[in-house]
């Protein structure tokens, strides 16, 4: 079996990798697998910085290609916050605490239009690193629902599916999330 090796330790994001590059006959492979008490310090103030140093810090270590993946939360009431600190908004990697702070930080207000982004970046020994973009529009509810997928997914609302991204199935999130088409658009290149 093919292995795709992903530059992440953040669980709910493999699952994510599995429910796409599984299907397709590949093994997804993480630092959780191959690195784990490697740690790449995220310095980067965009997604495409942060997803650039990711791929290329364990590409330099492993000697192969290796996929990153940069994502967050925008939301527009907050002026695009918390973007690339999305996952040490209140405190680091509490995914609970996070939704808390988003959700007592737009109390009372109307506009929740929100979208998650999403940078994947690829890179390989001796080659020039690439990343494409995927983003999914959404708003943020009042309230949590669904206990599927990480971080913000249940108070991200979905209007088309009338549903919240914790409300669907891998594949389901997949087909329509900020990582499902970034990793469409990754497909077109490799
Ligand atoms: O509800 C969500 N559904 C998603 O689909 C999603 N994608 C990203 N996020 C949020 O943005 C942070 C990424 O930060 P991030 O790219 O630095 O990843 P991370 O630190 O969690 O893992 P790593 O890949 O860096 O090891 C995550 O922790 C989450 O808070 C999401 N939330
Ligand atoms: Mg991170």
């Amino acid at each position: 079996m093919t292995q795709v090796v992903i530059a992440t330790k953040n669980r709910g994001k493999v699952k994510d990798f599995e429910a796409i590059f599984g299907p397709l006959g590949y093994e997804v492979v993480t630092m959780l697998d191959v690195a784990p008490d490697m740690d790449i310090e995220e310095t980067g103030t965009t997604f495409e910085e942060n997803a650039v140093l990711k791929a290329e810090t364990l590409s330099a270590a492993l000697q192969t290609m290796v996929i990153a993946d940069d994502s967050g939360l925008a939301i527009d009431a907050l002026h695009g916050e918390p973007g690339v600190y999305s996952a040490r908004y209140a405190g680091d990697h509490d995914d609970e605490a996070n939704i808390q702070k988003a959700l007592r930080n737009l109390q009372g207000e109307t506009n929740r239009q929100a979208r998650f982004v999403c940078v994947i970046a690829v890179a390989e020994p001796n080659k020039e690193t690439y990343y494409v973009r995927g983003e999914c529009e959404g708003e943020i509810t009042t309230e949590k629902r669904g206990t599927n997928g990480f971080g913000y997914d249940p108070i991200f609302y979905v209007p088309t599916l009338n549903k919240t991204m914790a409300e669907l199935t891998p594949e389901q999130k997949s087909t329509i999330s900020h990582r499902g088409a970034a990793i469409a658009k990754l497909k077109e290149k490799l």
